[in-house]
């Protein structure tokens, strides 16, 4: 058991809603050590069930949501932003004060997510990505003032067994954490399948272009990890020979304003959260 885990230990964790992120975070969960007796999952359709069931056999699954919330500390809300109503209807009228309620949905606001479970409710919304699933998640938290140091310590461990998490205290950031961290695993695949398709059409095969490119992007993301001290562009600059190859791609992508075009494309996802923020508070 990791020590983040431990101090989930004799919590119970809840999952409404059994799809990519919710299986990706109780996978993560189980991998660090919390028992998959402690964790409870709900689903409209029982094909999900029936494959975490048959991966983990001791996990607790129903369709009924309200079971769920009945028998847990920490409920994960990980249903599509559109239908968190028509989801947290079937538990509206339990009492939801002592337990903590944790979104994951892109936009939904603490304020409406207390309209739908309840003035008292202690609410969380995060934004947690993808590679949670094999432990190099990035997730944004923001709590209402409800959530108790308790609540807190603990969700930041159902965060940190799945890769990293950071607490923002303007829950109008948590738009743009979505647009980096949440949406963020997607953009950086097309730049890959961008640059594996490439390198096929200048020659190399299938599986060397893959692979050169996924060490790459791992090589990169590290070398800034590592280096927190030094400005990401100083890295950019260490591999920039004057007039050599790589001056030649970074003034192509330039000349096409790729960094004007990665604002937009932030821009255009908090305004979609935005749009889903008034979709579920309707
Ligand atoms: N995918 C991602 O990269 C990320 C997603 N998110 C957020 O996570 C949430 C879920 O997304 P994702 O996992 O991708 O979506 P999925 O469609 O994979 O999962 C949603 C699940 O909710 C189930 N469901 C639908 N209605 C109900 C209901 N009334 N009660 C219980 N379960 C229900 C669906 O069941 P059924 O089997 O019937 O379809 C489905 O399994 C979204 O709010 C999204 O914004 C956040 C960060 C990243
Ligand atoms: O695309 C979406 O809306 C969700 C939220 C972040 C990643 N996937």
């Amino acid at each position: 058991m990791t020590e983040s885990i431990e101090l989930l230990s004799k919590a119970k964790v809840g999952f409404i809603g059994a799809g990519n992120m919710a299986a990706s975070i109780l996978g993560g969960l189980i991998q660090s050590g919390l028992p998959a007796e402690s964790i409870y999952v709900s689903n409209r359709s029982a094909g999900k069930l029936d494959a975490l069931k048959e991966k983990y056999p001791t996990i607790n699954t129903t369709h009924d949501n309200a079971e769920v919330v009945n028998n847990v500390d920490y409920v994960l809300l990980a249903v599509k932003p559109q239908i968190m109503s028509t989801a947290c209807a079937d538990f509206r009228d339990l009492d939801l004060s002592n337990k903590c309620a944790i979104s994951v949905a892109a936009g939904v606001t603490c304020e409406t997510l207390n309209k739908l479970l309840g003035a008292d409710t202690p609410v969380v919304r995060s934004m947690p990505n993808t590679p949670s699933l094999i432990g190099y998640g990035a997730t944004g938290l923001y709590a209402n003032d409800k959530v108790s140091e308790q609540q807190r310590d603990a969700t930041s461990a159902i965060f940190d067994a799945v890769g990293k998490s950071i607490w923002v205290d303007n829950e109008d950031l948590m738009d743009v954490v979505t647009a980096v961290s949440g949406s963020g695993p997607a953009h950086y695949f097309l730049f890959m399948e961008s640059v594996v398709q490439g390198g096929i059409d200048l020659g190399l095969p299938e599986e060397t272009a893959r692979e050169l490119a996924a060490q790459t992007a791992l090589g990169a993301a590290a070398m800034v990890q590592q280096n927190s001290e030094t400005e990401i562009g100083q890295l950019r600059r260490n591999v920039t020979s004057p007039g050599g190859t790589t001056a030649a791609a970074l003034d192509t992508l330039n000349e096409h304003k790729l960094p004007e075009i990665v604002k937009k494309a932030l821009e255009a996802s908090v305004k979609r959260g935005k749009e889903l923020a008034d979709i579920a508070n309707q």
